[in-house]
């Protein structure tokens, strides 16, 4: 039997279990509801209130900054559409990038078949904007940069800092998907002078379909989902309140371990960078080298095919991914490699692999020892390597 081992964190978490146990009372015997006045009301709320406050604790925020939605996707969506809307007679131009998730690269597009205009920024062969694009960018109709902390597939994280310096500096709102950022960095809103930010709870050992939008007070923005007066008028629909507290307790522990977090990711994802890149050849690691997420590993291997790579690791107990794992399934090279330069080919034959607090030392040992083998075995079927390594070409 082969081991298993999964490499694939920024697709989601296992869920870790003090979270679980601090859920679970709030399915059963605390299912109240908190917009009830009752006792169980009240406990469902207060339980509500303890997230939140857990959450701003995490990011710097004050409390009534936090709101929960549904996930990431959602609080993209919301943070997008509703600066758009609330601010549409100051202006109607939007800046992002072109390596963003498709929860805010879709959002974008739909606003630009509804009267507004995106500028999409390039990023260098690393994955990185460059400011003085940035800067040019920026004009007097520009109401929103939305531009994400770390990216998903390549784990570059971008110079948030400067970012939200020069969009205070023009008066202009600032949002990031901070998704595979948060849990993964230190991150401080108003130190980097972020106006919005999402986050997703499975992402950092919590439950799915949870997820924040941070919002700083005064920012003008419209809601997005309507209805009753949830999460102080903004986000209407009855909490999920396991959700919200797997989501506190998620974050309070992430804050905790931050340290040990990075260093144990940190040194697996460079004993696997090293030990590939020594034993493969015609291999390169996509995403800037120093600037890049703790996990996250993703090479680029040339005379490959990313799919059957992924399907021969799988057979070996070896979970990763091909790019991000809302785009794996079609066969459309990821935007994100397409973004920093890479060739069709070469982009099919990149891999994502992302460690996290589960992963340990044998893990990447197996992979270092099982992954060449198979690169190996995949080139044999391959007629340009032939050529190549036979110097014919
Ligand atoms: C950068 C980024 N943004 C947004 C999302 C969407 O988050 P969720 O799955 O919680 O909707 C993801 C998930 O993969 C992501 O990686």
């Amino acid at each position: 039997m082969n081991q298993r081992v999964y490499l694939d964190y920024s697709a989601t978490t296992p869920m870790k279990q003090e979270v679980l146990n601090e859920m679970l009372p709030y399915f059963t015997e605390k299912f109240g509801n908190p917009s009830s006045i009752h006792a169980y009301g009240r406990e469902a709320k207060q339980a509500v209130d303890v997230a939140r406050d857990r959450l701003a604790k995490a990011m710097g925020a004050k409390q009534d900054e936090v709101f929960f939605t549904g996930g990431g996707s959602e609080a993209d969506n919301w943070a997008i559409k509703g600066i758009a809307y609330a601010n549409k007679q100051k202006g109607n131009h939007i800046i992002t990038t072109k390596i963003e998730h498709h929860a805010v690269l879709h959002t974008c597009e739909y606003l630009e078949k509804n009267g507004f205009e995106v500028s999409y920024l390039d990023v260098d062969q690393y994955g990185m904007i460059d400011i003085n694009q940035l800067k040019n960018a920026i004009t007097d109709r520009t109401i929103l940069i939305t531009l994400m902390f770390a990216n998903n597939e390549i784990g570059t994280i971008q110079p948030i800092k400067e970012i939200g310096a020069l969009a205070k500096e023009k008066g202009i709102y600032f949002h990031t998907d901070a998704v595979q950022a948060f849990g993964n960095v230190k991150i401080d809103v108003n130190d980097l002078n972020i106006d919005l930010m999402s986050i997703s709870a499975h992402k950092i050992y919590g439950p799915k379909g949870v997820g924040a939008l941070y919002i700083r007070k005064g920012v003008k923005i419209n809601s997005l989902i309507h209805g009753g007066a949830q999460e102080r008028r903004r986000r209407a629909g009855t909490e999920n309140i396991p959700g919200i507290v797997g989501f506190g307790k998620a974050a309070e522990l992430a804050m905790e371990t931050l340290e040990t977090h990075i260093s144990h990711t940190t040194s697996l994802r460079d004993k696997l960078v090293k030990g590939i890149m020594e034993k493969v050849d015609y291999v390169r690691l996509n995403g800037h080298p120093i600037h890049r997420l703790p996990g996250n590993v993703n090479f680029a291997f040339e005379f490959i095919e990313g799919e059957s790579l992924l399907l021969s690791l799988d057979m070996l107990g070896i979970s990763g991914s091909s790019g991000s794992a809302c785009t794996s399934g079609s066969l459309d090279p990821s935007h994100v490699l397409m973004a920093i330069g890479l060739s069709h080919e070469i982009a099919h034959g990149s891999l994502r692999l992302t460690i996290g607090d589960f992963t340990k030392e044998e893990d990447i040992d197996y992979v270092i020892a099982e992954l060449p083998k198979v690169v190996d075995r995949l080139r044999q079927m391959s007629p340009l390597y032939e050529k190549v390594k036979g110097g014919l070409k």
